[in-house]
């Protein structure tokens, strides 16, 4: 793909957000901050990445929760995933929630999140008066059972 372009604000000397290893889909995504941010039990903090990022029309950038720290601290991304448009020029920030039980502290330069460069298609409607049938039809929410 055409390379994203990308500006640094560098509060807390993180290094290039990369892949940490070989068959990685995300790059981690760091703290960019010069003090701890304590997040309480059930609060919401946005933390800055010091990243901006300028991508090709066509694609979006995905930022996800890092899965060590949703399962040991509970703190996950309070939207589930972030989504960054091509369009979008400020810095990536991450709204974090902490589900756990105790006070978290993240650290200046902390892997906080992770991002994932995807190709988006844009999609177009036709409005119809019926839609085809299905074997599914209108069932779901578990209407297929459990087992
Ligand atoms: O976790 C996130 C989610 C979004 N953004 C930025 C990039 C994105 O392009 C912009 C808008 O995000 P979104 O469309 O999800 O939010 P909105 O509430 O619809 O805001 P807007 O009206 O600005 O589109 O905010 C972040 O930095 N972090
Ligand atoms: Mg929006």
């Amino acid at each position: 793909m055409e390379k994203c372009k990308i500006k640094i604000v560098n509060k807390s000397a993180q290094p290039l957000p990369g892949y940490m290893t070989e068959g990685s889909a995300g790059m981690d995504l760091y703290a960019d901050t010069n003090e701890g941010i304590e997040i309480k039990p059930m609060d919401i903090v946005l933390v800055p990445t010091g990243i901006f990022i300028s991508l090709p029309v066509g694609y979006e950038v995905q930022i996800r929760a890092r899965s060590g720290l949703s399962l040991k601290y509970g703190i996950t991304m309070v939207n589930g995933i972030g989504t960054i448009d091509s369009d979008y020029r400020g810095e990536i920030k991450v709204p974090l929630i902490n589900l756990g039980k105790s006070a978290y502290t993240v650290k200046p330069g902390e892997r906080i999140c992770q991002m994932i460069v995807k190709k988006y298609i844009i999609g177009e409607f036709e409005v119809v008066e019926e839609l085809d049938d299905t074997l599914r039809g209108e069932g779901g929410f578990g209407h297929s059972g459990k087992l």
